[in-house]
């Protein structure tokens, strides 16, 4: 069985949650774990000298329990998928593909997460179609005036260069072509990658 791990990281309201929908659509036998779906409650976020709460941060998230989540996968991608309950397609048994996109902000400033992935796309998008994105989104804990300016786009911009520094390969897209025109660029590639016939 083989195994591939997508990563599709990149900065805030880049476009990776529209991709990753779209990609789930195509994707043969494919699971998804979103690291939002790991932070910390509310409680748990510490506050900064700048008084905001510090949601941009890798510490704010439990990473511990999203490699748990992900190891799963790894040793039983079949099991992960029924418990899940996503229906797995066995087209070709011979040639049987596991996919396991993860989708997250901050997944190649983590060692051992970015080895995991067999590739890893990153969505960049510029800091005024950034805010403007972000000023129309509803988030669980919803951001105070400021919070853009003074946490977020900072601590994007810190991660980004630690990404940069620590060698760790990408394969950038660009966040302000069409949905339609990411998705194909990104299919493309995963097809020609991964899934063609060699
Ligand atoms: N290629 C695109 N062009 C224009 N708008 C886009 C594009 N992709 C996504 N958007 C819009 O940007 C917003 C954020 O998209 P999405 O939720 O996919 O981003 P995200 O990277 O998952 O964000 P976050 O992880 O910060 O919540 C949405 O309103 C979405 O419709
Ligand atoms: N999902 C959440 O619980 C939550 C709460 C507060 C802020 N956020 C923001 O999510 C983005 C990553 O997708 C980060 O920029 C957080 O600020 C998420």
């Amino acid at each position: 069985m083989k195994r591939i791990i997508i990563g599709i990281g990149g900065v805030t309201n880049g476009g990776k949650t529209t991709l990753t929908k779209k990609l789930i659509g195509v994707l043969p036998n494919c699971c998804v774990v979103h690291q939002d779906d790991f932070f910390k409650p509310p409680d748990q976020i510490e506050v900064g000298e700048d008084g905001f709460k510090q949601w941009d941060v890798i510490t704010a998230i439990d990473m511990e329990s999203m490699v748990n989540t992900v190891t799963a996968w790894v040793e039983n991608p079949v099991k992960f998928a029924r418990s899940h309950g996503i229906a797995l397609s066995h087209s070709d048994l011979d040639e049987d593909v596991q996919i396991l996109i993860l989708e997250g902000f901050l997944l190649y400033n983590h060692k051992l997460l970015a080895n995991m992935c067999s590739e890893r796309y990153y969505l960049s998008i510029p800091y005024e179609e950034c805010k403007r994105r972000r000023s129309g989104r509803n988030y669980t804990v919803p951001d105070p005036p400021g919070l853009f300016d003074g946490h977020v786009w900072p601590m994007y911009l810190k991660h980004r260069q630690e990404m940069e520094a620590s060698g760790v390969s990408i394969v950038s897209v660009d966040g302000q072509l069409s949905k339609d025109e990411i998705f194909t660029r990104v299919y493309t590639d995963i097809q020609n990658r991964f899934l063609n016939a060699s």
